[in-house]
């Protein structure tokens, strides 16, 4: 596998989508007390958001990519310049309003406490700008992450009928929500998923706890003719259900400086694997080293190679899955 970032003209084009798209305001403190004044030691501001962290590192990686959603004009520009940067095709609809700004407290034992607030509410109007631009921009890609949460306005049903929309023109479809949307978007059966285990057990109904509940739950999931379903697991790995069965990944320990943007990440690896035609194994390699250096930094990107070469040859691989993937040990 060669890891090398070089942009291949021959590689399907990916459209990222991000609904509600935030700017991440991560603060790191010793420790969070609730209930108190609280010292922030260092602060940071960047433009975020699932699908945007998405295109970021697709982008950094080589791909060829196109980030749409709804974008508040009234602070558009950190994203603008974030697209520029990376030469990421900006195809956001615009909406009156400023874009959520979410706030992330990084403790020093790498506990994160993530505030995300609900963000724009968006017209019909709106909805009806997105849906034309979606599938105005399915003319010419072939692969679509639709990744995090709704605004208000923008009905699960909706999101849930676009992918259904997609996949019937023969497009990829990789999904990464939570809660209502994603129970919905789940209906339209995406080619590929990537729940972490709490939102696999929030989609369930119940905590689930051993490897075997979560391997049933995400069985009954392939069974709902999703081809890819990806369970993360944070620091215990990634667990991967394909026709070739189940494929697991163990990352090495990591000095984690924030976990925020490590799922995007890891979804942005898989698809990466599947715009070079790489193997199961060598994708989900590749996805977990570069998710697990996600955790070093503030925010997403891609590391050096050597560093990315060093990681990836410390992911084990296996067909059974490790014991230490109970989510609860
Ligand atoms: N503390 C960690 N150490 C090493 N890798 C990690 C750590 N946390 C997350 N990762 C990597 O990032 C992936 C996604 O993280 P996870 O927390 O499961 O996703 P999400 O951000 O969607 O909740 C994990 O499957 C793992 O590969
Ligand atoms: O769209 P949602 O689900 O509200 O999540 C948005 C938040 O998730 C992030 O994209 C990070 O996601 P991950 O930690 O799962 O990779 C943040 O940048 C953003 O603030």
């Amino acid at each position: 596998m060669n890891t090398q970032v070089t942009r291949n003209d021959t590689q399907p084009k990916v459209v990222a989508v991000n609904l509600n798209p935030a700017l991440d305001l991560t603060g790191s403190l010793s420790v969070l007390e609730a209930g108190t004044v609280n010292l922030v030691e260092r602060g940071s501001l960047h433009p975020a958001g699932k699908g945007v962290n998405v295109a970021r590192v697709l982008a950094e990686l080589g791909a060829a990519v196109t980030v749409t959603g709804l974008l508040g004009t009234e602070n558009q520009d950190p994203f603008c310049e974030l697209f520029s940067q990376y030469g990421i095709e900006d195809a956001f609809v615009r909406v009156q309003g400023a874009s959520r700004i979410n706030v992330k407290l990084v403790e020093a034992s790498g506990r994160v406490s993530d505030i995300n607030f609900p963000g724009v509410t968006v017209s019909q109007d709106d909805v009806a700008a997105m849906e034309n631009k979606l599938f105005e921009l399915a003319e010419q890609h072939e692969v679509f992450v639709i990744a995090g949460s709704l605004p208000a306005g923008l009905s699960p049903q909706v999101c849930a009928d676009w992918i259904k929309r997609l996949k019937e023109q023969g497009k990829k479809v990789l999904f990464d929500s939570s809660n209502q949307a994603l129970k919905a978007g789940l209906t339209a059966s995406p080619w590929l998923v990537k729940p972490n285990d709490e939102e696999l057990s929030a989609w369930c109904g119940k905590t689930l706890e051993t490897p075997a509940e979560l391997k049933s739950a995400a069985e009954t999931l392939y069974r709902q003719d999703i081809a890819n379903v990806v369970v993360s697991l944070g620091e215990k790995g990634v667990m991967w259900l394909d026709e070739s069965g189940w494929l697991y990944s163990q990352p090495p320990g990591m000095e984690v400086v924030s976990t925020v943007g490590a799922g995007d990440t890891l979804v942005a690896g898989l698809c990466w694997g599947y715009l070079n035609q790489w193997n199961k194994q060598e994708t989900l390699a590749f996805a977990t080293a570069l998710s697990a250096l996600a955790v070093t930094q503030i925010g997403v990107g891609v590391p050096d190679a050597g560093l990315l070469n060093q990681t990836l040859e410390s992911v084990q691989i296996s067909n059974q899955q490790p014991v230490g993937q109970n989510v609860n040990c």
